[in-house]
């Protein structure tokens, strides 16, 4: 399975094209919108997501609720092409116009002038419109479909976050099940009430500072079957995919598992997980410290993946920067940003995770059919059991 996202923030439209999805998966927009729709909440958002209202329309690839095997192209709307037609059309403009708009004043901690190096374009606004996060509505489509292929095998995944500006959630005794609804409930995405208001509150003083700030999402993945992944090839480990898939989210600057960069100060007797088996469980570990991860593949314990997502790089306090038409030194302003997108990036990661939790079940057990994917899950599960 693979996807290409195309289309600019503040153009007409994002598509998303999904390329190796089996037949016969149950498939409704709806089950994508839903995903959409939760990208969009969470305390600190600026102004922009009160215009859009994501919503798919599924173009081809399903039929009558179920898809055919061919690729599933995905359109979503941007609601605010329309206060942008005359900057984002596909025609030309007129020259003096085009200079007297042209953005020529990047943005510390964006991708503007390493972009505009790259593709030689001297309007940084070429490199801006698609390197915004907007493009995460896109690809948390793709992950809607990955989650509805992971459900159907009774694999079940949850994003939340567990830390915003230095306050840390208390880790929590929870099912999956309940760990949805509560981060669902939380204007902040976070499984612990208590420190909610703490975190809302430090959104809003960022914001009444004109800063940003940043944080960290967990993700968990239960019902996955031991060894999925490989410790044959690099290029296979599931754990590397994820880390990879993490670290591509927009201001996402690291992933770790389990205990994560907490092992590096442990003895071995303190990280290992002990393995155990009776007859109702099989195999299973009387401790989760590695995050569900040996040698590239998983244990069958959960997997347990944070992200660290740094802070907004749009400041309303601006930062220094150089115009690269005059070379002189300018202080950035801008009109509107959000101040923390840690709650909405939680619900990317998740996407994001299942996307590559799902490209890997189907590499290795790759079945045009969707029931046939399901009854080789179910067989080889079986087959581990008695292992
Ligand atoms: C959901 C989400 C929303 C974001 N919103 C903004 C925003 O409003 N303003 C901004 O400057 N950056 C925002 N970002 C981060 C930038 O897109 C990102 O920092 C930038 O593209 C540079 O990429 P890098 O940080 O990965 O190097 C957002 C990121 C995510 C995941
Ligand atoms: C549009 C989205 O996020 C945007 C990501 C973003 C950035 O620079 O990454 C900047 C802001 O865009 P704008 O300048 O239009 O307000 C965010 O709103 C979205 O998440 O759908």
């Amino acid at each position: 399975m693979r996807y290409l996202t195309a289309g600019e923030s503040h153009g007409k439209q994002l598509t998303t094209i999904i390329e190796g999805v089996p037949s016969n998966l149950p498939l409704l927009a709806e089950d994508i919108s839903e995903s959409l729709l939760r990208r969009q909440k969470g305390h600190g958002r600026g102004r922009r997501m009160q215009i859009e209202k994501d919503l798919v329309e599924i173009k081809g690839g399903v039929r009558h609720g179920y898809t055919l095997g061919s690729p599933i192209s995905l359109v979503i709307e941007n609601d605010d092409f329309k206060h942008w037609r005359n900057i984002m059309g596909e025609h030309p403009i007129d020259e003096d116009e085009e200079v007297k708009r042209q953005i020529t004043r990047p943005r510390p901690g964006h991708a503007d002038l390493n972009g505009a190096m790259k593709y030689g374009h001297r309007d940084m606004r070429n490199v801006l419109e698609r390197s915004s996060a907007r493009e995460t509505a896109a690809r948390v489509a793709a992950g809607a479909v990955a989650k509805k292929i992971l459900h159907e095998l009774g694999i079940h995944i949850v994003g939340y976050v567990k830390e915003i500006a230095g306050i840390r959630a208390q880790d929590v005794e929870m099912s999956l099940k309940e760990k949805q609804e509560v981060s669902e409930a939380s204007p902040v995405r976070t499984l612990d009430q208590q420190v909610e208001q703490e975190m809302m509150d430090a959104i809003d003083q960022a914001k009444k500072d004109g800063d940003s700030i940043g944080g960290v999402c967990e993700v968990v993945v239960e019902g996955m079957p031991a060894g999925v992944g490989s410790y044959v090839h690099y290029d296979r480990k599931l754990d590397s995919r994820i880390a990879g898939g993490v670290v591509s989210i927009n201001a996402f600057k690291g992933a770790e598992f389990g205990i994560g960069f907490e092992a590096a100060r442990k003895n071995g007797s303190e990280v290992h997980d002990e393995i155990l088996w009776n007859e109702e469980q099989g195999y299973h570990r009387r401790t989760n410290r590695l995050g569900g991860f040996e040698g590239g593949m998983t244990t069958g314990m959960p997997i347990i993946v944070r992200g660290v997502m740094k802070p907004i790089p749009t400041l309303y306090k601006p930062l220094q920067s150089v115009d690269i038409e005059t070379k002189e030194p300018f202080q950035a302003s801008i009109e509107r940003s959000d101040s923390c997108a840690v709650p909405a990036a939680s619900v990317v990661m998740e996407h994001v995770v299942a996307w590559e939790v799902a490209r890997t079940l189907l590499e290795q057990f790759p079945h045009d059919q969707f029931p046939k994917l399901k009854k080789a899950i179910e067989e080889y599960r079986e087959e581990i059991r008695c292992f």
